[in-house]
């Protein structure tokens, strides 16, 4: 499944739209050569592409006549909903669209099962088509029908389906495709190199060796849930490209082409994409991919390109400060990796520490503090539990959306911090597993690590603390919703660091997590005394 899928607004179908007319009646041929996908299309002549759907089981769309479903209504996905789809619908891949709350989510399906469509109300039976139009009502995919799931009403209701493509959709440039940096260019005949991350050195002799013909066009695909940002990729490539230019003695260009990633999928949606993309269909267009473990599902390293061991080495080496192994990667290149894997200590840090009332998070965390800000490396910004209830929470009462809102405004400011550099510490109970998830998420979307520490002093020990007598009144029943008494704590199974200080002496505790931050690299180790 999808980690990452794409969305786009779905416009529900109206009945007074125009009918579109489907052309369903074109032949689908055999899928074309690995690599080398369907013939260009170029022009608007209502004609399918020459691509394959998958034939396996079921009907194919060859035989299926188009009907529409519901009467006619079409589903109808924005611009963006509609290029994935295309894109799928040509690449003959399995795929699951989904339809949520108005929000189309693309996922490529279980292998073998087909399309999973799910829709709200639609009254959808095995034997139909349903039509998919583009916000121009322009039909370019249809959905045989093959099973029906669900109550009429039920929201989850599930199809199941193949996708193919119908001729609406011209082959003209695809959006979002910058060549040599102007938007809206094309690839005609050339060779293209397709990747979503920088190009080693060894990523750049593969592509020089493997190339026997030019001119070479290097295609970054950035986009939601690809691993390098565009203006990284796009410094990058050039910097790789006028390296290969002076190597090859040729022009090498360079396009960026923005498509979400979807996982599982990068690489069989390659053949489409050229095609919409303009590149040359004949055997001298190629795409040097294949998934890594890097890239996030989607196009990992070349073929022939460094082993995944050498960019977890290239990788590791950055995160420690350290320098890149000479002849690793050009400097214009090792640069932009830099941006991307900043030395740990320089990076934000978010030290969460969860437990129960009483369970020494406050103490510790201090110490931490104290510890940090002696240390002096990282400027050190503390929010703590009673001063948040009172200043960035206040009014706030226990009830489990409360507490939710007060862990992830905490989580909010800390990874606001995080993305500054800072290194922020919080001591809240954080009673629910899925919030701080949330916190964990706000941080490494800021870049920053997230360090979560679970003081697990038991309750009977924390109960007998009761510096505040809150347990005793929560015994009473005076509190409702007192943590560990009459309320939930979710403990973590994520932690960094599980503490016990009925067992740990506060310096102990302290000293365990400057540990685990040095360990971790966000904290420099103390230098060797002279
Ligand atoms: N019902 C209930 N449950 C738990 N705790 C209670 C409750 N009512 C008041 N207090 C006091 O509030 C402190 C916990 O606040 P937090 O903001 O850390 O809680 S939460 O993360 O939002 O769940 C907590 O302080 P600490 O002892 O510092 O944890 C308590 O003293
Ligand atoms: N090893 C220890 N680490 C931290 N606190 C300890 C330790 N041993 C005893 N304590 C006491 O436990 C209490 C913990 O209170 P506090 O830090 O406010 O907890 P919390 O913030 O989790 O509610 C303090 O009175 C502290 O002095």
């Amino acid at each position: 499944m999808l980690s990452t899928p794409a969305e786009g607004v779905c416009t529900p179908p109206s009945p007074r739209l125009p009918r579109p007319q489907p052309n369903g009646a074109s032949p689908v041929r055999r899928r074309g050569e690995e690599g080398a996908g369907c013939s260009p299309r170029r022009t608007s002549a209502p004609e399918p592409p020459d691509c394959a759907v998958a034939e396996k089981g079921g009907r194919t769309g060859q035989d299926a006549p188009v009907q529409r479903a519901r009467d006619g209504q079409p589903l109808r996905v924005d611009d963006a909903g509609a290029e994935l789809v295309d894109l799928l619908a040509r690449s003959g891949l399995e795929a699951s669209l989904s339809w949520t709350g108005g929000v189309w989510r693309v996922e490529p399906a279980e292998p073998g099962a087909g399309v999973r469509l799910d829709l709200a109300d639609a009254e959808l039976t095995g034997g139909e088509e349903l039509v998919v139009v583009d916000p121009e009502l322009v039909p370019f995919a249809a959905l045989a029908i093959t099973r029906a799931d669900g109550s009429r009403q039920a929201s989850d209701r599930t199809v199941s389906g193949r996708l193919r493509p119908l001729a609406g959709r011209t082959a003209a440039t695809y959006p979002g495709l910058e060549v040599d940096g102007s938007p809206g260019g094309r690839l005609t005949g050339v060779h293209v190199v397709v990747t979503d991350r920088l190009l080693l050195e060894a990523d750049v002799a593969a592509v020089g060796a493997a190339l026997d013909a030019l001119p070479l066009v290097l295609l970054g695909l950035v986009g939601e849930g690809r691993p390098t940002p565009r203006e990284v990729l796009a410094r990058g490539l050039d910097a790789v490209a006028a390296d290969l230019a002076t190597q090859l003695g040729a022009e090498v260009g360079v396009a960026l082409l923005s498509l979400p990633a979807v996982e599982g999928a990068d690489v069989a949606l390659l053949p489409a994409l050229l095609e919409r993309a303009g590149a040359a269909r004949t055997s001298r267009a190629r795409a040097l991919a294949r998934t890594g473990p890097h890239s996030q599902g989607a196009v990992g390293p070349l073929d022939g390109g460094p082993t995944s061991a050498t960019w977890d080495e290239v990788v590791d080496a950055l995160e420690r400060g350290a320098d890149v192994p000479a002849g690793t990667a050009s400097p214009a290149v090792v640069r932009e990796l830099r941006r991307l894997h900043p030395a740990r200590h320089a990076r934000g840090a978010v030290i969460l520490f969860t437990g129960l009332s009483g369970s020494g998070k406050s103490t510790v965390a201090s110490g931490v503090v104290a510890a940090l800000r002696a240390e002096g490396s990282r400027t050190v910004t503390v929010l703590d539990g009673d001063r948040v209830r009172t200043m960035l929470s206040s009014g706030l009462t226990f009830s489990r959306e409360d507490r939710d809102l007060n862990v992830r405004r905490i989580g909010y400011v800390a990874a606001e911090v995080a993305r500054h550099g800072g290194t922020a510490v919080c001591a809240p109970i954080a009673p629910y597993a899925s919030t701080r998830a949330e916190v964990r998420r706000m941080v490494e979307e800021a870049g920053g690590v997230l360090v979560l520490v679970h003081v697990a002093t038991p309750l009977e020990v924390c109960e007998a603390r009761d510096r505040k007598g809150l347990y005793a009144k929560a015994r009473r029943g005076e509190i409702p919703a007192f943590t560990g008494v009459s309320d939930p704590y979710e403990a973590p199974t994520d932690a960094s660091l599980v503490l016990d200080t009925s067992r740990q002496g506060l310096e102990e505790c302290v000293s365990a997590v400057m540990a685990l931050l040095r360990e971790e690299g966000l904290v420099l180790a103390p230098a060797p005394a002279p």
